[in-house]
């Protein structure tokens, strides 16, 4: 048997066009390492953060004339973030955006005679004290990343059967609206049904409660959404779902800060926020904006995943960094918040994930599976020592 080479394979992305089809992908430097293993083949193209997910058809294209090469028996491609893309070098979060808001602009109807509204975070929101919990749930965590693509869905649905693994009850909230993955990440169909008033039984798989907009309008229905409009199909989400009694209620959020999240983050009485990136430096760069927003609500931030961290090799177990791995971890020490783990890629993260068969079920006794238990472990920890301090602090909330 002859084996693939990395030679063999960059000659075929030659004949694959750059993003703007100029040049080929290799010859533009976009292509990382090629990383070969028991004839499967995995490397990662570069491009810039905002353009992800429109550049996902070039992503299969490569994946597709790798494919086609004579010996390989699989491939697996990822598209990661512009290492070089420093020009958004204003990482703080610009307020302008959020008008469409409705109550943005009255930062005073809450309390009267809260009169000096201190400049700094001048939070518009109530505090969390004020946030109506939802009856019988825990604690709300959000799994939040600055952009899409980099594995939030995947570490959302995992993390949350991760908890569920270390003994606790868990729900999953798919606040994503424009692209609603729970449903196929968890293998689950049909309808949720009403019972009684406005209350709807939230859908159930491996054990986790779940609710996805995907249950309840085709995915072009959710695209023309406006921000009032999302707004309130999240908070029907959550306040209208007979829950039940949850240790935990795990929110996949859309990518990015937009509306949606500062929705959660505004009126959801989150315990905290978990940011996912990959190890590149404009991910993590957004990451920062994600950060940002959740201290300007008064979110804890629990801490920071690094997904697609390192390869695992099939065959050997053996691990390769070729990501540029460690960039989440050094990014959390410098700006001080606790770092949760490393999730390497691997093709059965993917294939899990595919199949609706999520690792940590599918896989239970699985490497993979104790990496994600012990940053559910850790991310438990950093609840806990919040909701700690909120007790504490709690007596303190004082309006003049
Ligand atoms: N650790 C991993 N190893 C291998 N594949 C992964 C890993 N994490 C995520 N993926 C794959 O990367 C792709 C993007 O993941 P996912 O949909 O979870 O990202 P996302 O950030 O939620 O994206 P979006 O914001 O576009 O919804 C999926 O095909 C998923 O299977």
């Amino acid at each position: 048997m002859t084996d693939v080479t990395k030679e063999q394979v960059l000659d075929k992305l030659r004949g694959v066009r750059g993003p703007d089809m100029d040049g080929n992908i290799v010859d533009m430097g976009l292509v990382s390492d090629v990383f070969i293993s028991d004839s499967k083949v995995y490397f990662s193209i570069t491009v810039p953060a905002e353009r992800a997910r429109e550049l996902d058809p070039l992503r299969a294209a490569a994946e597709r004339v790798v494919k086609d090469i004579p010996g390989v028996k699989g491939a697996m491609v990822a598209l990661t973030a512009d290492k070089k893309g420093t020009s958004s070098s204003a990482p703080v979060q610009r307020p302008a955006a959020a008008p469409s808001q409705p109550g943005h602009s009255h930062a005073g109807h809450s309390h009267a005679g809260h009169s000096h509204a201190t400049a700094a975070a001048a939070p518009r929101t109530p505090t969390a004290a004020a946030k109506a919990g939802i009856p019988g749930v825990g604690a709300i965590i959000a799994v939040a990343s600055g952009k899409g693509g980099v594995g939030k869905s995947t570490t959302s649905v995992n993390l949350a059967l991760a908890l569920k693994a270390n003994g606790l009850r868990v729900g999953i909230l798919d606040a994503d609206i424009y692209g609603p993955s729970m449903p196929r990440l968890l293998k689950i169909a049909g309808r949720p049904q009403q019972i009684e008033g406005r209350m709807i039984r939230p859908m159930e798989n491996y054990g986790i409660k779940v609710m996805s907009m995907g249950f309840l309008v085709d995915e072009e229905v959710a695209m023309i959404w406006r921000g009032p409009m999302i707004q309130s199909a999240l908070l029907q989400m959550l306040r209208e779902v007979a829950w039940g009694d949850l240790d935990v209620l795990v929110v996949d959020m859309p990518p990015g800060t937009g509306d949606a999240q500062l929705t959660m983050a505004q009126q959801v009485p989150l315990a905290g926020a978990v940011i996912v990136s990959t190890p590149q430096d404009l991910a993590l760069i957004d990451a920062r904006k994600g950060l940002a927003m959740f201290r300007k609500v008064e979110v804890p931030v629990l801490g920071i995943i690094e997904n697609m961290s390192y390869f695992i090799a099939p065959d050997t177990g053996n691990r390769y960094d070729i990501f540029g791995h460690g960039g989440a971890r050094k990014e959390a020490e410098r700006i001080g918040v606790p770092f949760l783990g490393e999730v390497p890629l691997t093709i059965g993260i993917r294939e899990t994930s595919d199949s609706g068969t999520p690792v940590v079920v599918s896989e239970p006794d699985s490497e993979i599976t104790r990496v994600y238990r012990e940053v559910a472990r850790k991310v438990w920890d950093q609840v806990a020592a919040h909701q700690g301090d909120k007790a504490r602090t709690m007596p303190n909330i004082v309006f003049e």
